[in-house]
């Protein structure tokens, strides 16, 4: 099976609600689209998210990256030669992980469908099903309160509690949100890097002694304080989830051997796709150290790989995978089925993605080039 040639799209699907962090707001997902093409006919489907303030990737730079860099060393190339083509997906460039992970994404869902395999077979089948949060945009208290109203509704069970703008607020937006959920649901909260490292252990502090109920607590501090990561550790009575300050498996090596923070949340678009995955995995499993599996706001073809991961491995305990159900409209044929928290994942071979609704997506390269 050769590479005959790359195509990108743009897939547009407005949102359920605006999603609002301390970093961002946004109203509708826009996704760079991979289709690696083959002369047996098989396509590959990966995905990738511009999330300029997480990873720095704009949907130019993927585009640019992919196009210009990493097409030319994949073309007319055997899926076969797996391994290297995975390599060579990530030395192509430094940095621009969202791109790479979009083509790595792509090329196991060729091998597994050349081999006639499902990526979580491939990869340690240790489930078919996983629950997933669902995400509470940071507003005001009582918006968060009708909004926990509604994901409760919906039938979730963890909640994930976006909080960090205007931190004076923060202890507020729990306290209704708690009031509003009740004491069965489990509640996380993801801070987006807003807090300094004094301010968050005054602010965990506060919301245990206020007894909130809260399960852990998402990278409080700025991504590159790796000591004020390890401070907020050591001193809060809540634990700790390292996300922005965990790219790479070198990354996430450096938190486990400081023990900067309690568990990781492993995103492909952070590392670089399932290939870097696997090893923070590797290392998790070494460290005994607990892992989320998380998106960024991404569809279904991106997510659906990472369902495939999250369902290979024990070590995640945690799924963070609520990009397609923030979503008005699942354009995507195949894959995962979403029956809101809970994920079943597909048998089918490689990622078992079929394909794209039309009206969805619009090429990339007229706006682009
Ligand atoms: C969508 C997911 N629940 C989430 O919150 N992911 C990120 C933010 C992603 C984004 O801004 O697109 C996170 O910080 O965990
Ligand atoms: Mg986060």
């Amino acid at each position: 099976m050769k590479i005959r040639d790359i195509r990108l799209s743009i897939l547009s699907v407005p949102l359920r609600v605006p999603f609002k962090t301390a970093l961002r707001s946004v109203s509708s997902v826009e996704d760079v689209v991979v289709e690696i093409l083959t002369d047996s006919g098989e396509t590959g489907f990966g995905e990738a998210p511009p999330t300029g303030v997480i990873t720095g990737d704009t949907t130019g730079a993927i585009a640019g990256a992919i196009q210009d860099h990493i097409a030319p060393k994949l073309i007319g190339r055997d899926i076969e030669e797996f391994e290297t083509l995975l390599k060579d997906v990530q030395a192509a460039l430094v940095h621009n992980t969202s791109a790479k992970a979009a083509v790595d994404i792509a090329l196991w869902d060729l091998y597994g469908k050349h081999l006639g395999l499902s990526v979580f077979r491939l990869l340690g089948a240790a489930r078919r099903e996983i629950e997933t949060d669902i995400t509470i945009s940071v507003n005001d208290p009582e918006v968060m309160a009708q909004d926990t109203l509604d994901a409760i509704r919906r039938g979730y069970r963890t909640l994930k509690v976006k909080v960090g703008v205007e931190p004076s607020l923060d202890v507020a937006r729990l306290l209704a949100v708690r009031a509003a959920a009740g004491p069965d649901i489990q509640i996380r909260i993801d801070a987006n890097q807003a807090w300094s490292p004094k301010q968050a252990v005054r602010i965990l502090e506060e919301m245990e002694r206020k007894d909130l109920g809260i399960e852990l607590v998402e990278q409080p501090v700025k991504a590159s304080d790796l000591d004020g990561l390890a401070f907020v550790t050591s001193h809060s009575p809540i634990p700790v989830l390292a996300d922005e300050a965990v790219f790479s498996p070198q990354d996430a090596l450096a938190i486990m051997q400081r023990h900067a923070a309690d568990m990781i949340n492993i995103k492909l678009m952070k590392c670089g796709g399932i290939t870097n995955a696997l090893r923070i995995i590797s290392a998790a499993e070494v460290y005994g150290m607990e892992c989320m599996l998380g998106c960024m706001l991404e569809a279904k073809i991106s997510v659906n790989a990472a369902v495939e991961l999250a369902c290979a491995r024990q070590i995640i305990t945690r799924i963070d995978l609520d990009g397609p159900v923030l979503l008005k409209e699942d354009p995507i044929e195949g894959g995962a089925i979403f029956r809101e928290k809970q994920i079943t994942v597909s048998d089918a071979p490689g990622l078992g993605i079929s394909g794209i609704r039309p009206g969805y997506t619009r090429p990339l390269f007229d706006n682009y080039v």
